[in-house]
């Protein structure tokens, strides 16, 4: 090639960069209907992996979504990851895992989308405005269990591969999906099957993109680091059958007493865990990290306003965000067994489980913590001298996840940004939990970047949880870098829409 036309393949380059710009942010715009209906399926499938009756609707969702990408020319397996064994011993199959592939030019680099189509419960009783199940558009707000948590995340991955598609328009990498349907409950039988698949599916991955967060305030994010969960059980077992407190009260020493007294032996007020070894393990924070957090856009008083508390635990910014995000934390989540209807029954209930978590951070280890909390409750309910008897297993025991924010990737994920929102992405961290994070990091050995659509007020496993609809086209936008150069209006239509 003479340099004469060299000059001008480089001269013409950004222009026809920018009309691929135009053309994709059209074309996604332009579908933003389709896009919606989509979700309206999948949100419409009750595909709650915590309830075990639930388990047909989820088998079906992860049919549902095979049968999407298969329909898109995707390589698709259903892979079988086997069992499940509940507490009680009752065996389950576990949801397949959804794996599919997209190009396999060696000369590109291989990018792998992790998401989770699981949904956390909901009812309308719950205090839901809308019927969960059913989704309903509220001034631009896009209400349904998994909305944000994490059917449209994923959905607007799949739907910017289907635009590039569309377009005729070569995909810039090629995209591998794994998409899971036990991620609230633990990602049961996922890290074995990367493990098993370390050498196929995964040899070739370059990277792992998550988008299962938000951002933090009206800032763009990128995330570096999930908290992980330990899940207990704590079983407290009485007399052999429920007993009027009337008849009975005074004489039996009841488990209910002995369950909130142990409960309320693992936090103190001030958020303090109680439980021995557990804050000695945590990396201490360091002056880096301190001036991170300092510099991170973050509104205390729009926080509380947002959450509806008077006060929050910390009353400034840099212990706040660490407490959210880099400490341990204990949550009393419910006891089952316990009477929670309206209405004044007057029992006194024989046998109640205690359900807790407590989030883990580097240098955490769940098989350690696991022992911890199993020692101290025992020995907290042995200084009661009951005759009631306790039993505790840890459920779930999922790591941390933290990134070196220093590769190569978060420099691509802060252009990407940058792109569309003509502003640098603030780096922040999720107090919640990837279960699968870590193991892909530690099995695949590649580096992984969680790029958050949603907002920090989406209601995730609680009521009336959201996503904005122009969060589903930024997020498009976003990965693909194919927008135009000047996006102010869409930055700030996405502020809004984060509020
Ligand atoms: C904000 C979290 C990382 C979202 C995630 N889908 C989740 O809810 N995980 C389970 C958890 O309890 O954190």
């Amino acid at each position: 090639m003479n340099p004469q036309t060299l000059l001008l393949i480089l001269l013409l380059l950004p222009a026809a960069r920018a009309f691929q710009f135009t053309r994709m942010a059209q074309y996604v715009d332009s579908h933003q209907e389709e896009y919606v209906e989509a979700l309206r399926d999948w949100v419409a499938i009750e595909s709650d992996s915590s309830n075990v009756l639930k388990r047909p609707d989820l088998h079906h969702m992860m049919e549902v979504v095979a049968q999407k990408l298969r329909l898109m020319g995707g390589t698709v397996e259903l892979v079988d990851i086997g069992e499940q064994e509940l507490p009680n011993g009752q065996i389950l199959a576990l949801p397949k895992v959804v794996t599919a592939q997209f190009g396999n030019d060696t000369s590109k680099h291989t990018v792998c989308v992790y998401g989770h189509v699981d949904v956390q419960p909901a009812k309308l009783e719950d205090g839901w405005n809308t019927d969960p199940y059913n989704l309903t558009e509220i001034n631009g707000h896009l209400y349904g269990r998994g909305a944000s948590d994490n059917k449209a995340p994923v959905l607007a991955w799949i739907h910017a591969v289907g635009a590039y598609q569309a377009l005729h328009m070569d995909l810039p990498v090629n995209v591998k999906f794994v998409i899971e349907g036990m991620e609230e409950t633990g990602s049961n039988g996922l890290d074995a099957m990367i493990l098993a698949q370390r050498n196929t599916f995964f040899s070739d991955v370059d990277y792992i993109i998550i988008s299962d967060c938000g951002w933090l305030s009206r800032r763009p994010a990128l995330t570096y680091g999930t908290r992980g969960n330990c899940y207990f059980f704590a079983e407290v077992k009485g007399p052999k059958q429920d007993l009027h407190s009337g008849v009975y009260g005074g004489s039996v020493i009841e488990p209910m007493t002995d369950l909130i007294g142990i409960l309320d032996s693992l936090i103190s007020p001030s958020g303090k865990i109680q439980i021995p070894g557990i804050r000695e393990a945590v990396a201490p924070l360091t002056d880096e990290e301190w001036k991170m957090y300092q510099d991170i856009e973050f509104d205390l008083e729009n926080y509380k306003n947002k959450t509806g508390v008077s006060q929050l635990m910390y009353d400034n910014k840099v212990d706040l965000l660490a407490h959210m995000w880099r400490y341990p934390t204990v949550s009393i989540h419910g006891i089952e067994g316990a009477f929670s209807d309206p209405g004044t029954k007057t029992v006194i209930p024989a046998k109640v489980t205690g359900k807790f978590s407590i989030r883990q951070v580097p240098n955490m280890d769940p098989a350690v913590v696991k022992t911890q909390v199993t020692d101290y409750l025992h020995s907290v309910f042995g200084k009661r001298k009951s005759p009631n008897k306790l039993k505790v297993s840890m459920v779930i025991g999922a790591k941390p996840w933290l990134a070196n924010t220093q590769h190569p990737l978060y420099e691509a994920g802060k252009a990407a940004v940058n792109k569309v929102f003509n502003v640098d992405p603030d780096l922040i961290r999720e107090g919640g939990t990837i279960p699968i994070a870590r193991t892909f990091q530690d099995v695949t050995g590649k580096s992984i970047i969680m790029i958050p659509i949603g907002g920090f007020d989406d209601g995730l496993h609680s009521q009336n949880e959201k996503m904005s609809r122009l969060d589903i086209l930024s997020f498009i936008m976003i990965h693909f870098l194919k927008l135009q150069k000047n996006n102010k209006h869409r930055r700030e239509q996405n502020q809004h829409a984060c509020l």
